[in-house]
Order: C-alpha cells, then structure tokens, then sequence
C-alpha cells in the first residue's frame, strides 16, 4: 500500500527505548538549534521551485549546468527570505545541493572566510559588501600543477612594480599553472591567488592576491589570463574544478591582503606577527569539515545501511525458521554498529572543535596569537583523523548493502564521492598527521622543561598509571584513560626515536622523515583520544543538563562501543607493554558484544534521531518509509538506456555483424 510504512522498520520503530526528541536536541547541540535547523530545512525542502531531481541519471555537463540554475535561484531565494546567518544559510543550502557543490561553493566556504581574515579593514569594506552581494564571484588559487602540499614551493610570482604601485602576476613554468580550485573552470571571476611575493628581487613566501579573472561583462577570461576545466574526476562532477595561468597580469598593490602583512607603496615590507596566519583559512575550513563532511556523511551513510538492513531479509539462523532481517546478524551489527558511534562521536568532537576554532579566532582578531600552534596541531589531527575513519565507514556501510550497495539506486556512492577528497583537499592527511606530530613533538619538550601544556595536549604534563584500571564492568573513564595512556606513550615514543636519531649524529631533517612512521601513528592516537575526550564530556554534559535518563543510557552504550572497537582494531598498541592484560582484553571484547546486543533495538531510532530528509539521502535502500522493493524498479526505468526497448547500437552494431556471421 502506497504512503505506509513497511512493516519490519515501524516494527523497529515501535521499540524505541529512549527520547527520540531529546537525542536529535543532543545531536544539533540544543533544542533551538533543533528548531532552526528543521525551519531552514523545510523552507529548502517544500519549496515547489527547488525540484530535488537526482544528479544520477545526467551527464557531466548536465549537471554542472542543472547545479549553476540551482545555485542562481537559491541565491536569488535567500536574498528574498532575507537569511544571513551563516549557519542558517549552511544548513538552507545543504538541503537544496545535498552532499553536492553548488557553483559558488569556494566562494562561500573559502573566498570570503579569506577576505575576512586575510585583507585588511579598508579592503574588506572595498570587498566584502561585493562579495556578499555577488558583484563578484571568487574561489581560493593556491594549488599548482607541481605543488600543493608544499605551499613554499610554490612558483607563481608577485612581483611589485615600484613604478606603477602593482603587482605582475605570472606563471613562470608549466608546474606553476593553478591546479583544482573549485569552481574556478568555469563558474568564478575573481580569485585569491596565492603567490611567492617578490619585491625589490627579494622573496617573501606565499601571500594572497585578489585578481579579477574573468570580464564581469561577457565572462571570458581577463587579458593574460588562460582559464579551463580540469576535466573528469573521481566524483566533484557538477563542480568545474579549474586551471589557470597567468602571463605578467598587472593587479594594484591594494589587492594584495594586508590584514597580517603589508607592502607600502615604496616596496617596504612589513611582516606579520605570525608568517602562518596567512594560512588562517585552511584552518577554518579543517575545522568545519570534521562535521560538515566527515560525521554528518557517515552518518547519512549508517542512516541508509542500518534502515536497510532492517528491511532487507536474507539466508536463516535458525534452520527452517524463516529469513531473518540482516541486522539481526550479529556480524551485520558488528560492521554497522561501529560506524554510527563513530558517527555520533565525530559530531560531538566537531561541537567541540568548532567551539575552539571561534573562541582562538576571536583571540587572534585581538592580536593574541598563542593559541595558533595547537589550534594548528588539533585541526590538522582531527582533519586526518575524522576524514579518514569516515571514508572507511562509508565503504562498510556500502558493503552492508551487498549488492546494492554498488547501484547509485542506495545514494551512498553519491555521498561517498563527495566527501572522499576530504582525504586529500585542505591538507593531505599524511602530511596534516606530521603536522600535527610536529606540534606534540614540541609540547613534550615543553612539559619536560616543566611547562604548562593548554587544553586538547594538558594529557602530555602527567605520566598516566603503566596499568589500565579497565574491569569486567567497563566505563568511560577508564576507557578514556586508556586511550590517553596509549596516546601519551605513542606521543613519548615517537619524540624518543626522533631525538635518540638525533643523538647518533643525523640531521634534524632527516630524523625527522625516519620517524615519520612513528610521530604519524603519535598523531592518529591523539585524535583518538581527542575523540573519545569528547564523547565523555558530552555525555558529562548532557547529564548535567538534565538529559532524559534514556537518551543518556542510549548514547553512553554508544559511546563506549565507539571505544571499545578502538581498543579492539588497535589492540597492539593498548597492549604493549602490558598496559592493558589479556583479561582486560577479554573483558574489552565481551563489552563489545554486549553493546551490539543491547543497541540493536535502538539502531533505527539512533539513525532516525539525526533527521535525514529522504531528500537528502536521495537513496531508495534508505528509504524513511523502507519501501525499497516497491521503489527500484521505477528508480531503474529512469535510466537513459530505458528509454528504448531497442537500442540504437543495436542496429548499428549487433544485427549486421549477427546477420554477417549467419550468411557464414
Ligand atoms: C558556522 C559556520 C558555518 C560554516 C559554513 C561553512 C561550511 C563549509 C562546509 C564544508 C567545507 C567543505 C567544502 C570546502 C571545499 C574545500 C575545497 C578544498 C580547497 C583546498 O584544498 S585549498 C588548498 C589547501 N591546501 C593545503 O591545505 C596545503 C597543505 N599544506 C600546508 O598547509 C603547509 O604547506 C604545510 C603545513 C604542510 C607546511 O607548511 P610550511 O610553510 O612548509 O611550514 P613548515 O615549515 O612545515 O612549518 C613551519 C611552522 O608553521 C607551522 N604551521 C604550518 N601551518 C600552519 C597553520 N595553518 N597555522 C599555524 N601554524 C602553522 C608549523 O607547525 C611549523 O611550526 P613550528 O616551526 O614547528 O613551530
Ligand atoms: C576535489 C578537490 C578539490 C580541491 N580544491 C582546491 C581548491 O579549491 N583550491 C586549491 O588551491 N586547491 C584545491 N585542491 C588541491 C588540494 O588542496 C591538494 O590536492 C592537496 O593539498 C594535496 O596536495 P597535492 O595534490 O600536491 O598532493 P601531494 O603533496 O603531491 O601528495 C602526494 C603524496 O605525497 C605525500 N607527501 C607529500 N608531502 C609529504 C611530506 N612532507 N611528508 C610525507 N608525505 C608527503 C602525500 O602524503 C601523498 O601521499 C583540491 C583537491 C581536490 C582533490
């Protein structure tokens, strides 16, 4: 019957043991975030002229121009509705481009952050009102062809012309052609380039240039200016990631940004407090996207693999008694129950990574810099981390599917390809891991001269006990000990190695690259522990404010199997050096089990608490209403090949070769 609900899920449905309401209250951060999300939600979702069709079944083109007329009336529709918060306008557009890149993608999420934080009072109010209105329309330059990890190895130049008061933007080499920035191949006309700063022949580094690319009148590219497409990728299709080269464009000394450093009209330079503040927006976007794109798309994914596998009835357990809903495997629950605790966890760490971002950014704004360095190293860890798990998270929750799982027909392929370059855009996460050892590296130093450590890396001042105090009843503080201790001893270990290098007679450097083994692992444990941190502390949290007992038991199993199955996927490191005993680890294995047992007849309320619109997951497996079966075959016919009964080639191919080999 059309409009119900199938069956099996309203029967999962009609057991839930906790609040549901309380839970999507925790998950948001309070209810009148729950309230606003669910209003710009629903402005996006009932709009008549937003008509959700699927990506799937269109070519590259196609949907780079279906994405260009949805993003004009999107911006023509928030101009209108008057909405100007930020986070309002982020949730009101991931509802109308979900797990998509709207056109102006860069230019939200990192063109204007960067004049924000990188130009200077005067030329934000030259700017910023331009962008805002989008009398120009910009994306972030930084990548080459030759260099993107290595941003001092850059080649574009900005040499300052005394004479003239400009810089001359060039691309001296065919290393030095701007690679990837999104949007820039066909959509954007301005761009902040970053680019080596010449003056007087001296070379200053990597600094950002605003330069106009494109004629605000006809759109084609500004003199001296070759711009295109850099063709198909793995995913990212509606976006036109691009390439650019510049041949000696001329742009006015005040287009260089110069809120941190500045070059006077007689060429002096003047240096920032911090040469890395010029790298602020990077920051910002690693600090986002652990919410943005790692927790909030493996959670859509669990969303659809969990419902699905409650509909979705194979092979026996009992002989003769009948198929049972996959989930009832306990190996099906083993492969998804992890990945929504990892879900739940990477959003709480997000609350709490986004909460740091805000409160260091207003320090900087003030001039206090002292707490960029573990901003840097958090981020950077947390990046790497979240986007790492996650992507493997989306691969199981795929697989969970079987072999629907590989249709688009599930929607995870979608989700997937969108959010896997967060693997390697903003910092590759190898290198964003070194960066954040780098900082932890430094911070044991520091505690053994005695210092003081801030915040996330306090754990490096205190020796934890060489004994986890885990028992046969497991709680999260002990779980969370030991994911310090382990943190802790990789952190040590690794500064060990490096150092004990150092003592034979090897260069920094190259202690440095002999290590990298061992401070990369130093910085997936911090992450780690950052995560699991802050798992308990929300849990703290919502206990103090009084959180039903229900959602608190739910999301406490939650968060304890998110630990344990740590423990268990890295049982090496929780057991050396007998930290952590063969009976703990029975005791850790036993504890799993039971909170697999315990959340499976809660696993779709854990799922439904996020509140995915069916929109959203544009999936028929993960159906709000499961009705997958009756929905396939009319996902299917909308195929192109569909269109036919015959096809084309057919004709061309097939019958004269088949009538060519009957004659023989
Ligand atoms: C409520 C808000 C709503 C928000 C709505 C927004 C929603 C957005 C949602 C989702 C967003 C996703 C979509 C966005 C699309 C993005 C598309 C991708 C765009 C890009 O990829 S842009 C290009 C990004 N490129 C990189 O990230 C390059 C990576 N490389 C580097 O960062 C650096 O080169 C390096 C760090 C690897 C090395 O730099 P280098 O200069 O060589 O420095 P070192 O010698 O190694 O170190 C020197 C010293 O500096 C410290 N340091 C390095 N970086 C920083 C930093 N950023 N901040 C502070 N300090 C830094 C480093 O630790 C060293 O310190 P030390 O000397 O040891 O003390
Ligand atoms: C979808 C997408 C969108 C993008 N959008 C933009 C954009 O809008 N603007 C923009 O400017 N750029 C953009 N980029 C570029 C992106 O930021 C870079 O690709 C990224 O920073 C990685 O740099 P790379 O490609 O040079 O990788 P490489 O550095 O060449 O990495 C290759 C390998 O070398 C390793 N490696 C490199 N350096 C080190 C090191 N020091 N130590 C150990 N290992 C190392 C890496 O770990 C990796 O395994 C985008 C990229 C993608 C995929």
């Amino acid at each position: 019957m059309a409009g119900t609900v199938n069956p099996d899920l309203q029967a999962e449905r009609d057991r839930i043991s906790f609040e549901q309401e309380a839970l999507t209250n925790a998950i948001d951060g309070t209810p009148e975030k729950t309230e606003k999300r669910r209003k710009y939600a629903n402005l996006a979702l009932n709009d008549p002229d937003f008509d959700m069709t699927s990506y799937n079944f269109l070519s590259r083109s196609e949907k780079y121009g279906a994405a260009v007329e949805k993003t004009v009336k999107m911006i023509k529709k928030i101009g209108k509705l008057g909405i100007t918060d930020p986070t309002d306008l982020y949730i009101y557009r991931s509802h109308i481009f979900p797990n998509e890149s709207t056109s102006f993608t860069l230019h939200a999420d990192m063109f204007i952050p960067t004049l924000m934080g990188q130009a200077s009072p005067k030329q934000q109010s030259k700017w910023l009102p331009k962008a805002l209105t989008l009398q120009i329309i910009g994306t972030y330059a930084q990548t080459e062809l030759g260099h993107g990890t290595f941003i001092r190895g850059l080649e574009t130049t900005a040499t300052y012309d005394e004479k003239t008061e400009e810089f001359v933007i060039h691309s001296p080499t065919r290393t030095s052609l701007k690679w990837w920035p999104g949007n820039l191949g066909k959509s954007t006309n301005h761009a902040i380039v970053m680019a080596q700063l010449i003056v007087k022949g001296q070379n200053y580094g990597p600094h950002p240039f605003i330069v106009q690319i494109r004629s605000l009148e006809n759109h084609m590219p500004q003199p001296g200016v070759t711009l295109g497409d850099i063709g198909p990728k793995f995913g990212y299709d509606a976006n036109d990631n691009g390439f650019m080269q510049f041949d000696h464009v001329r742009i006015p000394r005040e287009n260089m940004l110069m809120k941190h450093s500045r070059v006077e009209p007689d060429g002096t330079y003047i240096k920032a407090k911090n040469s890395k503040l010029t790298y602020g927006t990077m920051v910002f976007v690693r600090s986002v996207l652990i919410r943005d794109v790692a927790a909030l798309s493996l959670a859509q994914c669990a969303t659809i693999a969990i419902r699905y596998s409650c509909v979705r009835r194979q092979s026996e357990i009992k002989p003769g008694a009948g198929e049972p809903k996959v989930m009832d495997y306990r190996a099906q629950q083993a492969k998804l129950f992890p990945q929504l605790a990892t879900a739940y966890a990477f959003l709480f760490v997000a609350q709490e990574m986004e909460n740091i971002y805000f409160s260091v950014n207003s320090e900087i704004d003030r001039g206090e810099i002292d707490r960029l360095p573990e901003l840097h190293g958090l981020s950077s860890a947390l990046k790497a981390f979240t986007t790492d798990w996650a992507v493997v998270g989306m691969e199981i929750c795929r697989r969970s599917c079987g072999g629907h799982g590989f249709s688009h027909c599930s929607g995870i392929p979608k989700i997937y390809v969108n959010a896997l370059p967060g693997v390697t855009y903003e910092g590759e996460n190898t290198v964003m891991y070194l960066q954040a050892a780098r900082y932890l590296v430094k911070c044991v130093n520091m505690a053994k001269r005695g210092d003081q450590l801030p915040g996330s890396v306090a754990f490096l001042n205190k020796k934890p006990a060489p004994k986890s105090s885990i028992t046969e009843d497991v709680n999260m503080v002990d779980l969370v000990e030991a994911y310090r201790a382990r943190a802790y001893y990789l952190v040590h270990m690794a500064s060990f190695e490096l150092d004990r290098e150092i003592k034979n007679g090897m260069a920094s450097y190259d202690a440095w690259n002999e290590c990298a083994v061992a401070l990369v692992m130093a910085a997936k444990a911090y992450g780690h522990y950052v995560v699991v941190e802050a798992f308990a502390k929300k849990l703290e949290t919502l206990t103090n404010n009084q959180v039903p007992a229900s959602v608190i038991g739910v999301l406490t199993l939650l968060g304890k199997l998110y630990a344990l199955h740590g423990i268990l996927e890295n049982s090496g490191d929780f057991m050396s050096e007998n930290y952590l005993s063969k009976q703990q680890k029975s005791f850790i294995y036993n504890g799993f089990l039971y909170a697999l047992k315990s959340l499976r007849p809660d696993a779709v309320g854990l799922v439904d608490a996020f509140e995915f619109p069916d929109k959203v997951l544009d999936s028929v497996l993960g159906r709000y209403d499961g009705r997958v079966y009756e929905n396939m075959l009319e996902w299917a016919m909308k195929d192109e090949l569909n269109k036919t009964q015959v096809h084309e080639s057919y004709f061309k191919h097939i019958r004269p070769f088949v009538k060519q080999a009957s004659k023989l």
